[in-house]
């Protein structure tokens, strides 16, 4: 088991990474002193192949569990399914200490945290991430939030889990589409803080992609690493957290603007990386070198690198200016100023985030 700590003073928590460790769930829930009841959240894909085992596990350890299973994908961010983890979480008799577990995939995690951080004005929350997205990114951090029709991630929190448990056996069971959405996230990480670890990405595509469980231990623990160390040094994003956004300016107005669901967020990650290096390119922070690598290594983990048909720029730009990092109504974005290094950038031209999404005018979707 490799054991990654997040130091944020009180709100401090480890992540636990290895491949059998969800039998040690119940245990773990019971050292960190938490009410005996809990609220188990997961999906319609995620609950029939572990729900029971995971409740097993936790009733053995002496709580007492109600499961929850909400729809599978992003639409089910709302505040809809919160409502009805609210009555859920009220049937079962939650009290302030007794804890919420998301089992599932970064919707689940974002949803059930959501929850977490507003019932009862907070109750413990652990994380037991089963997609690679959620393994590397999504789990660790304290996001949590909702979808609002106009903006990703609109109505949120920042609430620390008290326990974020990895059992990268859980992969075993997630489609393809899913796994590659998973190491956009992992690429961003390589672009914005580690030139070595965006090196050895390059080296390992066929390993990765075949799924070679040392190498995805490594990815794991890597990534959780630098979004430990991110959020160690600014957790409510004043200012440098915000470089975990690299790709998010553009993914994020592609996820809404085609409908949530239609491009998974590590999809459109990877298309909204490929603008944004341009776009860092065209106001002279990164040389064109940078940006082909990003690009190709991009397209050789399989990901898309071309904008969606049909979605208009001027309307893009439109769905930017929801995004929580603008200020004063201007946009910001994440940039890399070379590989292995990011900066946030404020007050952006319109006219060069323009000129970046016509280079190729709205290609065909294909990947
Ligand atoms: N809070 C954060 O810091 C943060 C970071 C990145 C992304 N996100 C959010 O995370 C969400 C995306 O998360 P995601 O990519 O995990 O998508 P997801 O939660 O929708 O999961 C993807 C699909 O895989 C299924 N699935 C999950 N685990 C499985 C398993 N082990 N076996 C079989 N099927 C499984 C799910 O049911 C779902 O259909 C987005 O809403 C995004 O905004 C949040
Ligand atoms: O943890 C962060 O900070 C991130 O930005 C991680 C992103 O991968 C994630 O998608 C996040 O939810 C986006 O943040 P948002 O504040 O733009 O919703
Ligand atoms: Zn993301």
């Amino acid at each position: 088991m490799r054991t990654v700590h997040v130091e944020l003073g009180s709100r401090s928590y480890d992540i636990l990474i290895g491949s059998h460790l969800l039998n040690q769930l119940g245990e773990l829930m019971r050292e960190l002193g938490l009410g005996r009841k809990a609220l188990l959240v997961t999906d319609t894909n995620v609950g029939p192949v572990y729900g029971a085992r995971v409740t097993e596990i936790l009733t053995r350890a002496g709580f007492q569990v109600a499961m929850v299973q909400v729809p599978a994908g992003e639409k089910t961010k709302s505040l809809e399914q919160a409502a009805r983890l609210y009555d859920a979480a009220f049937d079962h008799e939650l009290d302030r200490n007794c804890p919420v577990v998301a089992l599932g995939g970064g919707v689940v995690g974002d949803l059930a945290g959501f929850v977490a951080a507003t019932y009862m004005r907070g109750v413990p929350f652990i994380q037991v991430p089963t997609t690679l997205l959620a393994q590397v990114d999504s789990s660790v951090g304290g996001k949590v939030a909702v979808n609002h029709p106009r903006g990703k991630n609109i109505i949120g929190a920042f609430y620390q889990p008290k326990l974020v448990l990895i059992d990268t056996g859980t992969l075993d069971t997630l489609d393809r589409r899913n796994l590659k959405a998973g190491l956009a996230e992992v690429i961003k990480y390589g672009v914005i803080w580690d030139a070595s670890f965006f090196r050895w990405l390059e080296e390992n595509i066929s390993k990765i992609l075949g799924q070679d469980p040392a190498s995805l231990d490594q990815v794991i623990e890597t990534c959780c690493k630098i979004k430990a160390a991110v959020v160690e040094q600014d957790e409510t994003e004043q200012g440098r957290r915000a470089i975990l956004n690299y790709g998010h300016t553009i993914g994020h107005a592609i996820e809404l603007l085609s409908g949530y669901g239609t491009y998974l967020h590590g999809e459109a990650v990877a298309i909204g990386m490929v603008y944004e290096a341009r776009l860092a390119h065209r106001i002279g922070l990164l040389d064109a070198a940078a940006v082909a690598g990003i690009e190709e290594l991009i397209a050789n983990m399989q990901l898309p690198v071309h904008l969606p048909t049909g979605i208009n720029c001027q309307e893009m730009i439109k769905s930017m200016y929801t995004d929580k990092k603008v200020t004063a109504g201007k946009l910001t974005f994440a940039l890399p100023e070379r590989i292995g290094c990011a900066r946030v950038v404020k007050d952006l031209a319109e006219s060069d985030i323009m000129k970046v999404l016509e280079v190729v005018p709205c290609w065909p979707s294909g990947f």
